[in-house]
């Protein structure tokens, strides 16, 4: 895939759902962290994982919550120069909920590290309030694509408005083998169109890991793929550094 025909992975998020009733997301039980945060990169300054970010316990929790959600299956057939994406989907704004992952989690401090610092292409300020939860059930898959950055505005703790620029995406596995879901691992392409397996970078489903990767200008061709038994449950938003 040629890199100015990007495929990408799906358009901007609609910012006039303001309005919309958040869910009540269950309460981070036992407090978070459950363990010391530490950053593993898997790919050099392009993929890093915190591993136990979540506990088994909370997801499950978030998975007997997510299924009250109105998940919607999304087309089959995407509109042109998006990926390929056969998953089951709910979008909110959410920016509390943004706000309790970044701040009542220990992610905050663990990507404030000096020796991390300057991976994240700013000075990171907090997650994208546009939450977005995943499906998949068996024959469901995200085809290779890039993710695109988007503007958006985060909120202060005083209550103004802080422009930021999203530069990483972030994947919260809940669900993995040790819950019967087979395949679904996120694949990475460090040589774009290159899909020899020898190449491909295939980071395995593990419940409760949080998965980081750089995007825009620099995103790695990756792909969700098919989950052939069981279900895949993510969370995703993305890192904001300030504008
Ligand atoms: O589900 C996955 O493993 C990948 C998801 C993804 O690539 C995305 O949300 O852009
Ligand atoms: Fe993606």
């Amino acid at each position: 895939m040629a890199k100015d025909k990007r495929s990408k992975a799906h358009p901007p998020a609609a910012s006039s759902s303001a309005t919309a009733a958040t869910p009540s997301w269950p309460p981070f039980k036992p407090p978070l962290p459950v363990v010391d945060l530490t950053l593993e990169p898997l790919i050099e300054d392009k993929v890093v994982v915190l591993r136990s970010f979540f506990p088994r316990s909370l997801c499950r929790d978030y998975v007997s919550f997510l299924r009250g959600l109105p998940l919607i299956t999304t087309p089959g057939k995407p509109k042109r120069g998006d990926a390929v994406r056969v998953n089951d989907r709910y979008q909110i704004d959410d920016a509390t909920f943004a706000n309790r992952l970044w701040t009542e989690t220990g992610l905050k401090e663990a990507v404030a590290g000096e020796d991390v610092a300057h991976l994240w292409g700013g000075q990171v300020v907090g997650l994208n309030p546009n939450i977005r939860i995943y499906r998949y059930s068996p024959g469901q898959f995200f085809d290779a694509h890039y993710d695109d950055f988007n503007y958006v505005s985060l909120k202060t703790e005083a209550g103004a408005a802080l422009p930021a620029r999203t530069t990483w995406t972030l994947l919260l596995y809940l669900t993995s083998s040790a819950d019967g879901c087979i395949g679904g691992e996120t694949v990475f392409h460090p040589y774009d169109n290159n899909f020899s397996a020898k190449d491909e970078i295939a980071v395995s489903l593990e419940t409760g890991m949080l998965l980081l990767h750089k995007h825009g200008d620099d995103c790695l061709l990756h792909e969700g793929r098919e989950v052939t038994a069981g279900e895949k449950w993510v969370i995703r938003t993305d890192l904001c550094v300030k504008r």
